[in-house]
């Protein structure tokens, strides 16, 4: 056995009172049982089954002596135990996927004859690991102890600590004391450079605040200013991974395919890397906010806002509020403006879903800078600044802007099945005014197979941008309803003449799961500004990949 990267090593050791030959690849990790042939006369023959792991799943490799020690013990008067002839074991983690994209750690012990086998067994495993260097050492984590049914703590400690410790991961862990703690710390006083990754274990509005905050650290430490609409914001270099410990947890859901902690703890140990798009949200040439997932005005920005006061009753708080939301049936006046997206990003309703390693999100790094040109040539002549942007004036139960398929236990597909999550664009989903039964047979579709688009009174369109603005005093353009090319400033309010009257004053926009605070916004999706500790979805496998 060699001490090399490069080199086969191969074995002959016990597993579970089998004899199985064990030999680390570059890359995998396999194993077979190795059986004495009664049909033969001498000699073994090798099992059909042989298990593999890849080496960039494993999560460690470990001497077992408390195993070994036991089992000896128990059979000191049996002379033929494997224990007893294989005294020496190491113990290798690693990632077991099973069905629903829920991963976990798995364990496989060996036992060796020879105590040095056993130990270069352990090195040069660890060789191997220590050559992925895309995997965290040092990480912030925050825990919001209120966000879901208020096991933010417990998750951790009991569920995804363990699993760092097992990996070598040294933590330095702070439980928030109030709203916006994550955030103030990372804005100003977490030193980043002593870390690999911040961790956030709560749901989408505890994510919001990391989001904030390390995006605007990085602005400020680079000196850009966030409240220009236009400036090329500068990516996150530390990745962000998400404990699922909150209500909705889309953000988790819709980047791993489940809200489970120990799947997304393994996604950080094995350092998975998801870029993502992130929306700046301005009004009026002042920053408000960003957000990754859900900008809802209408429909969604009066569930959490009604939400918010029953707070106490955890995530059933959104039933009750979708409910009582859904009953007053409210719509809003409104002018939205888009400047679409290219057609090389497709359409939302393509159906084609962003999946792990999606092509259309890789091809936007190396097309970004031309893509930025050709918009720039675009929208950069002051008289032509109106140019490749729609205009839309009407009467909405709901504006949603997706920015990735907002996918969520409560509607497994999401708001926009199709939506990417790094291709650059936000899928932007207009519901107009309609019967109540028609809003519920729409809001039915986001829970079975059936297309949420296909409805007359339903639009959607993929775009890099879009503004909004209220019908103030229910003042209505004469163009209600139609759709034109218009400077995307929308401050013709002179041009209002007629009445709105059976609209709703104003709703507010959900910006996940935060209240903004103005209902006038222009949104610019940034691409790929930020990184998770997540793969995306991948494609379901039928069976289980190992063991
Ligand atoms: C007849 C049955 C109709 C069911 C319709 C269900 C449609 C659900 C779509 C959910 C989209 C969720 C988008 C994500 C939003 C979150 O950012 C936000 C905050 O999450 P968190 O911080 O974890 O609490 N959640 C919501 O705004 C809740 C929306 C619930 C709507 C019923
Ligand atoms: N210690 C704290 N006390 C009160 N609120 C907090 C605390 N830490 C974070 N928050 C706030 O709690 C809100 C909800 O958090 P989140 O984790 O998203 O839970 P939920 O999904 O239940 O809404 C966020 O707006 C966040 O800013
Ligand atoms: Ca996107």
């Amino acid at each position: 056995m060699e001490n090399n990267n490069d080199k086969i090593i191969c074995s002959e050791l016990f597993q579970k009172h089998r004899k199985v030959e064990v030999v680390l690849y570059p890359a995998v990790l396999a194993w077979k049982e190795i059986e004495k042939s009664s049909k033969r006369s001498s000699g073994t023959c090798e099992s059909e089954h042989r298990q593999t792991v890849e080496v960039c799943e494993i999560v460690a490799v470990h001497k077992t002596e408390d195993e070994v020690d036991a089992q000896a013990r128990s059979h000191t008067k049996r002379i033929n135990q494997p224990s007893q002839q294989y005294p020496y074991a190491f113990t290798v983690s690693y990632v077991r996927k099973t069905r629903q994209h829920l991963w976990r750690c798995a364990d496989v012990t060996f036992h060796c004859a020879d105590q040095q086998i056993c130990e270069q067994w352990i090195q040069v495993t660890n060789e191997q690991l220590s050559i992925l260097t895309n995997r965290p050492k040092n990480l912030l984590v925050y825990i919001n102890p209120y966000g879901g049914k208020r096991r933010g703590e417990r998750i951790y400690e009991q569920k995804v600590a363990p699993v760092f410790r097992r990996a070598g991961i040294l933590t330095d862990v702070i439980v928030t004391e109030r709203a916006n703690h994550a955030r103030d710390h990372l804005k100003t006083e977490a030193n980043l450079d002593d870390y690999d990754g911040v961790v956030c274990v709560g749901g989408d509005g505890m994510f919001s605040e990391i989001l904030h905050g390390l995006v605007t650290r990085i602005q400020t430490d680079h000196g850009v200013d966030q409240n220009q609409p236009d400036a090329e914001l500068v990516p996150c270099s530390l990745r962000i991974g998400i404990i699922p410990a909150g209500s909705t947890d889309c953000i988790c859901f819709a980047t791993q395919g489940t809200n489970d902690p120990v799947t997304s703890a393994l996604h950080i140990v094995v350092g998975d890397s998801q870029p993502m798009d992130v929306c700046s949200v301005h009004h009026n040439g002042v920053f408000l906010k960003y957000s990754v997932s859900l900008l809802g005005y209408g429909f969604y920005g009066d569930v959490l806002a009604d939400s918010e006061r029953n707070r106490w009753l955890g995530p059933a708080r959104y039933d009750l509020s979708g409910f009582k939301t859904f009953l007053s049936h409210n719509h809003y006046g409104g002018t939205v403006s888009f400047l679409p997206a290219d057609d090389n990003v497709g359409h939302p309703r393509d159906k084609l879903q962003c999946r792990s390693g999606c092509r259309i999100c890789q091809h936007k790094p190396s097309s970004k800078d031309e893509h930025d040109e050709a918009s720039e040539e675009k929208e950069k002549p002051a008289d032509d600044s109106d140019r490749g942007w729609s205009v839309i004036h009407g009467k909405f139960i709901a504006i949603n802007s997706a920015s990735m398929s907002c996918a969520c236990p409560r509607s497994p597909k999401g708001l926009s099945p199709s939506a990417h999550l790094a291709d650059g664009t936000t899928d932007l989903i207009l519901v107009r005014k309609c019967s109540r039964l028609d809003f519920f047979k729409h809001l039915l579709r986001h829970t079975n197979n059936n297309d949420q688009f296909d409805h007359w009174f339903v639009e959607v369109h993929r775009v890099r941008k879009f503004r909004f603005q209220p019908w103030h005093h229910n003042f209505v353009p004469l163009e209600d309803a139609s759709e034109r090319p218009l400077s995307p400033d929308l401050s013709p309010i002179s041009s209002l003449q007629e009445t709105c009257d059976d609209c709703t004053a104003e709703s507010s926009w959900n910006c996940d799961g935060e209240i903004l605070h103005h209902t006038a916004i222009q949104v610019s999706v940034q691409c790929q500004l930020i990184r998770l500790f997540a793969r995306g979805i991948e494609e379901q496998q039928d069976a289980e990949v190992a063991v």
